[in-house]
Order: C-alpha cells, then structure tokens, then sequence
C-alpha cells in the first residue's frame, strides 16, 4: 500500500511509440538543432555506456553540497510517521490550541477559523473545513473539544484524499517524467531522492540536467548520478529542449525504464521561461509520442499560498499530472494542501520533510491529517 511507486507493465493498448531517431538524424522540426544531436557535451556520471566520459569538475569548481545518504530507517512508515508529525508541528501546533479548552462554542470555530488561515488553508478550504465540521459535530454529538479536533482530523482527512495517487512506472518504457518548479523549490534534491528509490528498486534511471544555465544545478544532479550509478546527459549552455530530446532518446535506444528531465527554476510571471518550459515538453513529444508520462510541479511548502498559485499557473501551461510539496518541515503553511485540494487539486505523488532521502515520501491523505493534528 505504501510503495513509493506502483510498476505497471505495459498496456498492449498504448499507442506505440515514435521510432527512435538515428541519433545523427535532425530531429523533428520542433526540437533543437543547433550543433545536431552529437555536437552536445555529455557528461556521464558513473555509468558504462554512456555516450561520453566523465567529464572532470574545474579544479577551481568545488562540487555543489548535497547531503549525504543516510541508510534506510529501520521503523519505516512509523519512522516517517514521527518525522512527518515533528516536521509538521509547526503548522499543526496553533490549530491544536484551539482545542484546548473546554466547551464547544461560536468562539472555538472563530478561532479555529483563525488558526486555518493563519496555516495558509485559504479561505475556502477553511470554509469548507468548519462547515462541514459544524455537520459532523452536530451527527457525533460531541461535547468535548476533543472529540471535536479528532472529527476535524476526519474532515481533513476526506478533504485531502482526491490528492492520494501513486506514481505509476512501467506502463510505458521509459516512463518519461518532466519536473518544473520555482527556484529552490526543491527539484534537483526531489529528484535524487526519486532516482534513489528508483534505483533501490531495480528500476533503470537516465537523468537530464535540463537546466543549461546554472552549472551548479548540473553538477548537483550530477552528484546524485554518480551516487545512485545512474546515467545522466547534461549539456553546457543551449537549449533546455535539447538535452531533453536527447535524452528520451538516448533513454529510447538504451532501453531504460525512468527518464528524469530536471529543468531550471523558473517563476510564472517570467513567460518567455514559461514558454521555454512548454518547448521542453512538446519537444519530449517529438522524441516518443507518448512522453511526457508525468510533468511534475515541485513546490515549496514554506511559500503556503504563492504555492497555490503556483499550481495554478504551471497547470494551466503544462498541464500538471502531479505535485511534490517540500520543505513541510518546520513550515507553519503546511494548510496549503488543503487549499490545494479545494481549488486545484493536482494529485500529491510524494512530500518532504527535510533534505534526506528518507524525507521524502509517499502522500496519505489521512497520515496527513492525523500528523498534523496530533
Ligand atoms: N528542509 C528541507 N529542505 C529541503 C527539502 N527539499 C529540498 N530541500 C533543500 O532546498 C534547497 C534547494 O533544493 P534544490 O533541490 O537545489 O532546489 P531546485 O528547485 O532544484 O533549485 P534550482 O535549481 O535553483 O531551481 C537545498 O538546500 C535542499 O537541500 C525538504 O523537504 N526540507
């Protein structure tokens, strides 16, 4: 129930496949064509058959930190449970107040009404929340405030629960998985996290460092790469939408099972990267019709309703197929989810809780809901 993924074999129904372009041929007339497909630099990170040698960092270049993997937690789900309610303290802390006192009246739903938003809830959520709350109230009758924070911990959990859904691998080879965000959203870090239960379970991972600008954002993925032994193609300077093409490509041809394009953080209003993003993914396209099989939007939990926004504009452009929410740790905005929920409710394959591999998991509706109202 609670795997990080769920493989899935794939359906003799799909629509096949694009056939894989000779890797010297000009791609279709979307895609990029400066340099052709072998004039770009790729790097390989501790793989075998990559298209190109490791290429060493600057001797000036230190490698960008990324925190080291730490082994497997023993308790697993229970481990994450207390870490998720620790991490998650913050935002659950001023709503739980709200019930200690003793009697159910107008102003307990004030304040709770106060506690929502201050959590970033939103205001309809919140609405939503104390009406039907006051439902369930009045069918219990509950007469201890309580009883009253447990049926919200119900109300949440009912709330939340359209936003439960697997990421499902398999189903296409190689499941082609786009990932955008806002700067420091929490992308790369995400990613390698992914790559790391991907490869934990026998999947075969390529990575695309679509992010030609910032060499550090290269070299952070290549860090994961190399950690994980997994191939990435990465690429200095030029087109984001080549190292995408190539890489379902070369994800194509090697016969991979995950193709993970990492793009570069971006803010909605700034629409010509807007546009860049919307290239990245037609361009995808070209290389397997059928790709890409998710576009992931990573946000930040801290940015509570400017996440919100967030999902509204890179659904409306891309067309989301999921969400992973960082940084919930320590985040006093951790409602947004419900808010999220209420007015753009784009499935929430996985959240965070800090920047070890371990932080990241699996999103349940009712966890949720019980950690945050512990
Ligand atoms: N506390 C906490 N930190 C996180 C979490 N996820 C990521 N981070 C940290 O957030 C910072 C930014 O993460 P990145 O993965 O570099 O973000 P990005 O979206 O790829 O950034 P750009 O490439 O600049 O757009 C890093 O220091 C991560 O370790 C989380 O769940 N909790």
């Amino acid at each position: 129930m609670f795997s990080f993924f769920k493989k899935k074999s794939p359906s003799p129904a799909e629509p096949s496949s694009a056939p894989v372009p000779d890797a010297a041929s000009a791609p279709a007339a979307d895609a990029p064509t400066g340099g052709g497909a072998l004039g770009w630099l790729r790097k390989s990170f501790g793989a075998q058959d990559a298209a190109a040698p490791q290429a060493a960092p600057a001797a000036d270049e230190a490698p960008p930190a990324v925190p080291e993997p730490a082994p497997k937690p023993k308790g697993t789900r229970q481990g994450w449970m207390e870490r998720l309610k620790s991490g998650l303290r913050k935002t659950g802390g001023s709503i739980a107040t709200v019930f200690t006192g003793t009697q159910i009246n107008d102003a307990l739903y004030e304040e709770l009404e106060d506690a929502l938003l201050m959590a970033d809830t939103g205001v309809k959520a919140t609405q939503h929340l104390l009406a039907d709350l006051r439902r369930r109230v009045k069918e219990a009758k509950a007469t201890e405030p309580a009883a009253v924070k447990a049926l919200l911990a119900d109300a949440l959990a009912d709330l939340l629960r359209p936003l439960e859904k697997p990421l499902v691998i398999g189903a296409h080879q190689p499941t082609v998985i786009m990932v955008a965000g806002v700067n420091g959203a929490g992308k790369t870090t995400s990613i390698g996290k992914l790559t790391r239960h991907l490869a934990d379970h026998g999947e075969s991972v390529l990575l695309a460092a679509a992010d030609t600008f910032r060499a550090a954002a290269r070299e952070q993925l290549g860090v994961w790469a190399t950690r994980n032994t997994v191939e990435i193609i990465s690429q200095e300077g030029g087109d984001p939408a080549a190292v995408s093409f190539d890489a379902v490509t070369a994800g194509r041809a090697r016969g991979k099972d995950v193709v993970l394009v990492d793009t570069a953080g971006r803010l909605p209003t700034q629409l010509h990267l807007m546009e860049e993003l919307k290239k990245i993914k037609r361009v995808v396209t070209k290389a397997d019709a059928t790709a890409p099989h998710e576009v992931l939007l990573v946000i930040d939990g801290n940015t509570g309703q400017n996440a919100l926004a967030q999902v509204r504009a890179f659904d409306d452009a891309l067309s989301l197929t999921g969400l992973i929410v960082t940084k919930l740790d320590g985040t006093a905005k951790g409602g947004v989810l419900a808010a999220i929920a209420q007015e753009r409710p784009v499935p929430v394959y996985f959240i965070g809780v800090g920047e070890k591999v371990e932080d990241l998991e699996t999103f349940d509706a009712r966890e949720f809901a019980q950690a945050l109202l512990a």
